[in-house]
């Protein structure tokens, strides 16, 4: 008797959320290019003919039904006798919204399997969106058991709700896992995923295969970097991340169970991982958006260096314009440090002298500000001429502002509304300003696969080392208001992605009038950071889809030791429900 065997196409794709034609023809060309390769079955990621994640647009019945039309059409097509599609979409059914995978085979909607565990934490909504599927069974493609757990379904909460999708896979006779994700990068998720993954796999004795998306959503950055373990949890392909890719998987059936053996491509990991997503999250923000290109203030100071390479690798020096805005506190090694930028990374560099602007401005409230002393807002009035001129070439060329503000600066509010904020996308909202110095030094020492800019140094040395400054007065420098830069973000790192009480942060030695400083103006910063353009995110707490505070909120941690909680003061009754007065 000849070896059994499948061939399954793992299809590592960028949709675009909505364009439910653009998304069925990419599984479509997917297809052909599994068929040319003999495979029997295609993988698309979750709710790829949506995109991911649809967020409310999904219960939109237009939407749905566009989305159920061109599944039907894809459906019809599977009866060339090609091979099968696995492919996420949202179903409708008896009134109920899910978040299902279809299988597609032989002319027909041959399976459909619904999602059993909603995530709804972090950036996740979907409990708003989706009912509960029913613990679900395997598929059959080509004689083979297939189960398919829809992504959240593999990370086993402890929870009540939780519906342990592979264990009841696996009882039900699954031969290989195969599990659509939609799964958003964040720092070593790489790992996350690797370690729940293992697990699923040792629990269940089989091998699986996990399939993710790769592209841009919005602040939400999908790294593809699919994979499959074996039985035996070795590796058995390896995708690469943040690139299209479609591999296709020829799986043998031993003595101990199914095996593959496929190419295992090399991964980015740390600060090069962010680099890369920051990257592709503004390149897919700018194209799937439609905008001809972009433009950005450069100020010869670090984050719009940062931000304008990130611009070139994304879309080319000719879709990236550089205008350089300065006023009478602009110091001549600025306006030299950024035209040496603008040369190195090649882009079209203008220099537009604010003063007329600030000082018309200045005439015009004079009569008002009469008898006042100068303060912020003439600083201010800088900042808002430049945010008012770049919005200006916006709109006369169609090219979207780039905004530069970084994570340390967005967390203490230290940006001008209207000003420096104005602009559509920041691509390095979620990176502090520690980080924003190792990125720009990284990046002149290698470039991402992909990256369109040119190698070798392109932000001048001159920028990373000299302090900044935002030269809205004289000799102005960030130090002379904040703590250094690495006391500021270990500080915010404790206090926004672990929400370390104030106690804890000045036990572990942190200057207790510092602490307290830098989280009032945490606090007090909510306002701008609702109005801020959304950016890519890379940490496991970005501001925006993550971190949701309430804008108008007077609670203040004063770093007081409080009293643990009196468990006496809790009676049983306290807690009863109420069946347990029924009775
Ligand atoms: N809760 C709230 N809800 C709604 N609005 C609120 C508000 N609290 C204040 N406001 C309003 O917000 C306005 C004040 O905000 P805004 O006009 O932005 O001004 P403001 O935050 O006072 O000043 C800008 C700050 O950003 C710093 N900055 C500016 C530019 C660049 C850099 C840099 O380092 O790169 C730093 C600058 O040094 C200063 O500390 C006022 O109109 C106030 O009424
Ligand atoms: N002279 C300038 N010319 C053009 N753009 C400017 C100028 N000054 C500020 N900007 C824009 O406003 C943003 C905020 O800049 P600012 O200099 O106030 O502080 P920053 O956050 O340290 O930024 P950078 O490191 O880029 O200077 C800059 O990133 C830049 O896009
Ligand atoms: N789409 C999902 O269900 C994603 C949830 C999952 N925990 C992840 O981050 O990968």
């Amino acid at each position: 008797m000849s070896e059994q065997q499948i061939k399954i196409t793992l299809a590592q794709l960028n949709p675009t959320v909505g364009d439910v034609t653009g998304n069925a023809a990419k599984a479509r060309a997917a297809r052909e290019t599994a068929k040319a390769a003999g495979a029997d079955l295609v993988v698309l990621s979750e709710l790829f003919i949506a995109g991911y994640p649809p967020e409310d647009l999904v219960l939109k019945p237009a939407f749905q039904a566009a989305c159920r039309a061109e599944i039907e059409q894809l459906a019809r097509e599977t009866a060339d006798g090609g091979p099968a599609m696995l492919i996420g979409t949202p179903w409708v059914e008896d009134d109920k919204l899910y978040n299902a995978c279809a299988l597609l085979d032989g002319g027909r909607i041959a399976a459909l399997r619904f999602k059993a565990n909603l995530p709804n934490y972090g950036v996740f909504d979907e409990k708003r969106l989706f009912a509960r599927g029913p613990a679900p069974g395997p598929v059959t493609v080509r004689g083979v058991r297939i189960g398919v757990p829809i992504c959240e379904d593999i990370w086993l909460e402890e929870s009540e709700e939780y519906e342990n999708v592979v264990e009841c896979l696996a009882e039900t006779g699954a031969e290989i896992l195969v599990v659509p994700n939609g799964s958003p990068y964040a720092r070593d998720k790489a790992d996350l995923r690797l370690s729940i993954v293992v697990a699923r796999v040792t629990e269940s004795g089989l091998p699986l295969v996990y399939l993710n998306e790769v592209g841009g959503q919005d602040e939400l950055i999908f790294d593809g970097a699919s994979f499959a373990l074996n039985a035996d949890l070795s590796v058995a392909a390896h995708l690469p991340a943040f690139e299209e890719n479609i591999t296709t998987l020829l799986w043998r059936k031993t003595a101990d169970g199914w095996r593959c053996n496929g190419p295992i491509a090399p991964q980015l990991e740390g600060d090069k991982a962010d680099y890369a997503a920051c990257v592709l999250g503004l390149r897919d923000y700018v194209s799937k958006n439609g905008f001809p290109g972009v433009l950005l203030g450069i100020s010869g100071g670090i984050d719009s260096a940062l931000c304008a390479a990130i611009a070139v690798d994304a879309l080319g020096a000719d879709k990236v314009r550089g205008v350089m805005l300065p006023f009478r506190y602009t110091a001549q090694v600025s306006l030299d440090d950024a035209a040496k930028l603008a040369a190195a990374i090649g882009i079209r560099y203008e220099v537009l002298p604010i003063a007329d602007a600030v000082n018309g401005f200045e005439r015009i409230l004079a009569p008002v500000f009469t008898g006042l002393e100068r303060d912020i807002t003439e600083e201010n009035l800088q900042a808002r001429a430049r945010g008012t001129l770049l919005m200006a070439i916006s709109n006369k060329t169609g090219a979207m502002v780039v905004t530069t503000g970084n994570k340390s600066e967005m967390s203490v509010g230290y940006a001008t509304l209207y000003g420096d904020m104005n602009g559509g996308f920041n691509p390095i909202k979620d990176i502090y300003k520690t980080e924003v110095f190792r990125l720009s030094s990284l990046r002149n020492s290698w470039k991402p696969d992909g990256a369109l800019g040119p190698s070798g140094e392109v932000i001048p040395t001159n920028i990373i080392t000299r302090p900044p400054t935002a030269e809205l007065r004289e000799n102005q420098t960030d130090q002379d208001s904040l703590p250094p830069y690495d006391m500021l973000d270990a500080i915010l790192e404790r206090l926004v992605e672990r929400e370390e009480p104030l106690a804890d942060i000045i036990a572990a030695g942190f200057d207790r009038d510092v602490v307290t400083r830098i989280d009032r103006l945490l606090n007090i910063a909510e306002y701008k950071r609702r109005q801020a353009a959304p950016g890519v995110k890379v940490t496991r707490k970005n501001f925006g889809r993550d971190r949701r505070y309430p804008i108008t909120n007077r609670f203040r941690d004063f770093g007081k030791v409080l009293p643990a909680p009196d468990e006496m003061l809790v009676t049983r009754t306290s807690r009863a429900s109420a069946e347990a007065f029924e009775g």
